[in-house]
């Protein structure tokens, strides 16, 4: 499974210009023969929150109807990173996986809201898991804050994902939580984690990507580090298995204690 993962630059507050930016990395990923394309978190509007009234996409309909094109013309499976999306008047960070066919596999709202940057202010909390099929592998996505609980990564691999997809805007100051988190997630469930994050800077903060993949025994496949662009990775899914046969946590853990 070849994965590009785009660390880009988000336009403050104009969806337009972050959907020529989509566009693009997705021509450039089709051409380089991807299979899946990965975004950042509210790659719409960035944390444009206090104009979400004006910004927010309705019921995710601009971005359904982009990704679904996207897909169909460049036979790619996309997973959506996330944009912030308006629905029955509440606003939520919204995740979208379309497949290559165009056929929308997967919508999750982010359920942590993080604080420290207004989320809780302004969005509503999810209430599913995220769980999807990527050519017979188990797959789940979350967002940014959502690594630091680890129970709800738990309960998507305990749900069959081998492999997690994370789409961050992870500020610079606390880039080293961040890579310890993910690589931390990806040992304690052996499973690939994809981890994708913005670079550039908003009103609130910097960001600088290192955007990271991770193999299920620990080793750090990718490390974007801080340039802007696309990077890929091919992932070889039988390591899951390997890892999990090698020492078997999930056999071991304590059903009868926790
Ligand atoms: N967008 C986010 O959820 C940021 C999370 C974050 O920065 C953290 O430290 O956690």
């Amino acid at each position: 499974m070849k994965i590009a993962c785009v660390q880009m630059d988000i336009a403050f507050a104009n969806p337009m210009e972050n959907i020529r930016i989509i566009e693009k990395y997705t021509v450039e990923a089709a051409k380089a023969s991807a299979d899946v394309i990965v975004f950042p978190e509210m790659w719409n509007t960035g944390y444009a929150l206090e104009q979400l009234p004006k910004l927010a996409d309705e019921n995710g309909e601009q971005t359904k109807k982009l990704f679904k094109r996207l897909a169909q013309k460049y036979k790619i499976t996309i997973v959506g990173g996330s944009v912030a999306t308006r629905k029955k008047g509440k606003f939520f960070n919204t995740m979208y996986v379309f497949n290559m066919e165009g056929k929308m596999i997967a919508e999750y709202d982010k359920t942590h809201l993080f604080q420290l940057m207004d989320e809780h202010k302004f969005l509503e909390k999810g209430t599913e898991d995220n769980i999807f099929d990527l050519g017979g592998v188990t797959c789940g996505g979350v967002i940014c804050y959502d690594i630091r609980f680890p129970e709800w990564m738990r309960k998507h691999t305990l749900n069959g994902a081998k492999l997690m997809f994370v789409v961050a805007q992870w500020p610079k100051k606390r880039i080293d939580h961040w890579e310890i988190l993910l690589q931390a997630r990806a040992i304690e469930n052996q499973c690939f984690i994809v981890a994708v994050n913005r670079v550039g800077s908003d009103p609130n903060n910097e960001y600088n990507g290192h955007s990271l993949v991770i193999a299920p025994w620990g080793e750090r496949l990718l490390n974007g580090h801080t340039s802007e662009g696309i990077f890929y990775t091919d992932l070889d899914l039988e390591e899951v298995e390997k890892v999990r046969n090698t020492i078997p946590i999930f056999k071991d853990r304590r059903k009868d204690l926790y």
